[in-house]
């Protein structure tokens, strides 16, 4: 019996352009601050927080992509929380299948071909190589690393006032733990005591992005 002929889409005639390897599956972790600083009490303790500037520079990185012709889209924490997270609260369990969710969101979201860039506290070293594990060769961690105190001076939303008068207890930073990476792909740190513009930082994570391979070039 003849063997049927099948009309593939993917004739040699019609072939789809060829995408650099990978440019699908990236997600973009953009853990926050962390730096050593010396408590009263003389323990040290690593400071990082929220406010570091990780939405400012997921947009920034969001923005940068569009104009160079790559789609992105961009999980936010605080924003998720208010739907698909809004279960959660901040208990270790919790932060963690906060997560482990955005992962799973941003292999689907890499998978139908856009950058994921999550922005999340995702304070626990474990919980991000939980999803850096779900991700091999494509998940990126970017460590905001600006102190706690510029941070604080921040306060954009008020809540490290309101942690600081115990209204909000566990707070990353204060009386929760931010633990640093030990290997992370990009560090954006302040340079003599100046934290870059998100524009500046969105830049250095754009180019790495370039040099690794993963965008696609127009
Ligand atoms: N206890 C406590 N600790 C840290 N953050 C707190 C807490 N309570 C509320 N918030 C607000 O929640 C935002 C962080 O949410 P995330 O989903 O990124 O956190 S985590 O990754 O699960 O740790 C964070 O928003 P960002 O400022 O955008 O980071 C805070 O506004
Ligand atoms: N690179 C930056 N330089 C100066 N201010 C910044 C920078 N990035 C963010 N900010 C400001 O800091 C505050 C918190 O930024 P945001 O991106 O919401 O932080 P996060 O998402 O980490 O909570 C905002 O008022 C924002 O305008």
């Amino acid at each position: 019996m003849p063997t049927p002929h099948l009309n593939l889409p993917h004739s040699s005639s019609s072939k789809p352009p060829r995408l650099p390897p990978l440019a699908r599956l990236i997600v973009s972790a953009i853990s926050t601050s962390s730096s050593l600083h010396l408590s009263e009490n003389r323990h040290r303790r690593p400071s990082r927080c929220s406010i570091s500037g990780k939405s400012t520079l997921a947009c920034s990185i969001s923005r940068e992509l569009h104009s160079r012709g790559n789609l992105s889209y961009v999980l936010d924490g605080d924003n998720l929380r208010h739907g698909l997270n809004k279960n959660l609260g901040f208990e270790a369990e919790d932060r963690a299948e906060n997560i482990r969710r955005v992962g799973e969101v941003a292999k689907l979201f890499a998978d139908a071909g856009l950058v994921c860039i999550a922005s999340l506290i995702s304070p626990y070293r474990k919980d991000r190589d939980a999803c850096r594990a779900m991700l091999p060769e494509s998940f990126i961690e970017v460590f905001m690393n600006m102190p706690l105190d510029l941070c604080e001076a921040r306060d954009a939303k008020g809540l490290y006032k309101l942690a600081r008068a115990g209204k909000i207890k566990g707070f990353t930073g204060l009386d929760d733990p931010y633990e640093p990476p030990l290997k992370c792909e990009i560090e954006l740190s302040r340079r003599d005591g100046i934290c870059p513009t998100p524009g500046a930082m969105a830049g250095k994570v754009v180019s790495y992005l370039e040099e690794k391979g993963f965008l696609e070039t127009k």
